[in-house]
C-alpha cells in the first residue's frame, strides 16, 4: 500500500468526453510518480539540485521569445500585448530587466497598437479589446519610467471602457463582443490602477459578478456556467477592487478552492479535470486574495466579535485572529486594509458606508498594507514542488509533463511560484523565511501585487504617478 501511488486526477467522464486520453494521464501519473518516491524520507528542503529555480535558462528562452516576436505571426497575431506582458513580467519576477532598447521598442510597440479612441487591440491597427487592453497596461508598468507611463491616454482609454460597459452591468470584451467575468476583471484592474475607476464604471459590475457565482463556490465565466479558477480570480479580484467583496458567499469560495489543489500538488482549475501549472496563480492568486479577508470571512460566519477578544496562543496561526492584537486595533490609523474591511462590515450591517466611491481608486493601494492574520489556504510547499519539479523545464515552464513549454505558462507559474513562497509573510515588507521558500533561497522571486499580477515595486511606481498625474 505503502508504494500505491496515490488514485488518477482525470475522470472516466473526462476520458470518455476524448478532453483527456489515457496516454495525457498515465504521462503525468508517472511523473508524480517519480517525484513522489524522490520525496519519501527526503526532507522537503533539501538542496536537491532538481529544486534549483533555473534562473538563467529561464531569462535566455524568455529574452531569445522576444527576439522572435518582431518576426512573422501565425495563430498569436492577435496577442502580442499578452507576450509583452508574459515575458516582461516573468522577466520582471525573475529580477531582471530588459535593455533600453527593447524598452524603448516595446514602448513604441504598444503604442501603436493604442487605438486613436482608446484601448489596446491585439496589434497595430487592430480592434481595441479589454484582454489586450489589460496586457498592454500591465507590459507599460511592468517596464515602468516617465516615457512607458505617460504613453497611455487615459481620456480616451476611459472612454473606452465606458464604451464597453454593458446594460447588465458587466463589460464586453470589445465591441459586440462577448460579456463575461474576464470582460469585468480586465476593465476595473486597468481602471484601478490608471486612477481612472469611477461609479459610472463600477456601476451593477458587482451585480453580475455575484450572478457568476455557483454553487460550487467558485465563479463561473457567464451566469450559468461552470465554476473555473480563472473566472474566480477575476471575479474575486475585479469584487475586491470596487469594495463589493463581502457580496460574495467568501467560506462557500474558501471551500471550493481549498480543494483544487490535487495529490500531484499543482492546482486543477474546475472539479474533476488535470492538475496544470498556470493555476498556481489563478488559483493560488485566489487563495492569496482570501488571505487578506479574513473580518470579511469572519463577518460571513458569524465571527464578528472575535476581533474583540484577545486570543493568545503559542503558535502564530493557530487561530485565525490570533496576532490581533489589542495594540493593534487600538492604535489610530491601523492599516488602512483593517479599516476599509470595517467599513465594509458596518455597510453589511446596515450603516451606509459614504466613503466607498471616494475610496475606490485607493482599494489597491490599501488592500496589501495591512498585516495578514490568516494561514495559507492551501499547501505552499506542496505547490513549489509541483511548479518547480513538474512545471519548470530548461529555460521555461509548462502546464504539465508531456506538454510543451510556452510564454503563458512560463509567466503562471513564475506568479504562482512568487504567491507560494511569499504566502506564510504577514507584512508585505517582509521577506519570506527560508524555510517557506521551497530549495535554495536563490530561487526567491519579486512580490507580485494580487489584485494586478505586476511586480509589487513597479505598481509603487506606477501608483505614485497616476495619481500624482490627473486626468
Ligand atoms: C485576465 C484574464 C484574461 C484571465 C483569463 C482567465 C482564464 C485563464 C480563464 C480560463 C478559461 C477557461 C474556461 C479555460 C478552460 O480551458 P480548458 O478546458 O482547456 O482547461 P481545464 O481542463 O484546465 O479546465
Ligand atoms: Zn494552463
Amino acid at each position: 500500500m505503502e508504494n500505491q501511488i496515490p488514485m488518477a486526477m482525470a475522470t472516466a467522464t473526462e476520458i470518455e468526453r476524448g478532453t483527456k486520453t489515457q496516454e495525457d494521464q498515465w504521462r503525468v501519473e508517472s511523473q508524480v510518480f517519480q517525484i513522489y518516491n524522490l520525496f519519501r524520507g527526503i526532507p522537503p528542503n533539501s538542496q536537491f539540485a532538481i529544486l534549483e529555480l533555473q534562473r538563467d535558462k529561464h531569462i535566455e528562452y524568455l529574452t531569445k521569445g522576444f527576439k522572435q516576436l518582431g518576426r512573422s505571426f501565425t495563430v498569436l497575431d492577435a496577442n502580442r500585448p499578452w507576450l509583452c506582458y508574459w515575458m516582461l513580467h516573468s522577466i520582471a519576477l525573475l529580477r531582471d530587466c530588459v535593455d533600453d532598447k527593447l524598452e524603448n521598442d516595446c514602448i513604441d510597440f504598444l503604442n501603436r497598437c493604442q487605438d486613436p479612441k482608446g484601448g489596446y487591440g491585439g496589434g497595430p491597427g487592430q480592434m481595441p479589446h479589454l484582454a489586450t487592453t489589460y496586457a498592454a497596461v500591465n507590459s507599460l508598468i511592468t517596464l515602468g519610467g516617465h516615457r512607458s507611463l505617460s504613453s497611455i491616454n487615459r481620456r480616451t482609454f476611459y472612454d473606452f471602457l465606458l464604451r464597453m460597459k454593458d446594460r447588465s452591468g458587466g463589460f464586453r470584451m470589445h465591441d459586440g463582443g462577448e460579456v463575461d467575468v474576464r470582460a469585468c476583471y480586465t476593465a476595473i484592474s486597468a481602471a484601478s490602477v490608471l486612477n481612472i475607476l469611477d461609479d459610472e464604471l463600477t456601476q451593477n459590475v458587482g451585480d453580475y459578478i455575484v450572478s457568476c457565482q455557483t454553487y460550487e463556490g467558485g465563479i463561473a465565466g457567464e451566469p450559468g456556467s461552470e465554476a473555473h479558477g480563472g473566472y474566480t480570480f477575476c471575479g474575486l479580484a475585479a469584487m475586491i477592487l470596487i469594495n463589493e467583496v463581502h457580496r460574495l458567499d467568501l467560506p462557500a469560495l474558501i471551500n471550493w478552492v481549498a480543494f483544487r489543489q490535487g495529490i500531484e500538488c499543482g492546482f486543477q482549475g474546475r472539479t474533476n479535470k488535470l492538475v496544470d501549472g498556470c493555476y498556481s496563480f489563478w488559483q493560488g492568486g485566489v487563495a492569496a486574495l482570501i488571505q487578506r479577508l479574513q473580518l470579511i470571512v469572519n463577518d460571513q460566519m458569524g465571527l464578528s466579535n472575535i476581533l474583540e477578544c484577545e486570543c493568545s496562543t503559542d503558535s502564530d496561526y493557530d487561530s485565525i485572529n490570533s496576532d490581533i492584537s489589542a495594540d493593534e486595533q487600538s492604535l489610530e490609523g491601523t492599516s488602512s486594509h483593517v479599516n476599509e474591511m470595517f467599513q465594509i462590515r458596518e455597510e453589511a450591517a446596515g450603516q451606509p458606508n459614504t466613503s466607498h466611491l471616494a475610496d475606490v481608486n485607493n482599494v489597491g493601494y490599501n488592500f496589501i498594507k495591512g498585516h495578514v492574520h490568516m494561514k495559507p489556504l492551501f499547501n505552499n510547499m506542496a505547490l513549489q514542488q509541483y511548479i518547480l519539479l513538474c512545471s519548470q523545464e530548461e529555460g521555461g515552464f509548462r502546464d504539465k509533463p508531456g506538454k510543451s513549454r510556452d510564454h503563458y505558462h512560463t509567466c503562471y507559474c513564475l506568479s504562482g511560484l512568487s504567491v507560494s513562497q511569499y504566502s506564510c509573510t504577514k507584512d508585505v515588507g517582509s521577506p519570506p523565511l527560508p524555510q517557506d521558500v521551497l530549495g535554495p533561497y536563490s530561487n526567491l522571486l519579486e512580490r507580485v501585487h494580487p489584485l494586478y499580477n505586476v511586480v509589487l515595486d513597479r505598481y509603487y511606481e506606477a501608483n505614485e504617478f497616476f495619481k500624482a498625474n490627473s486626468l
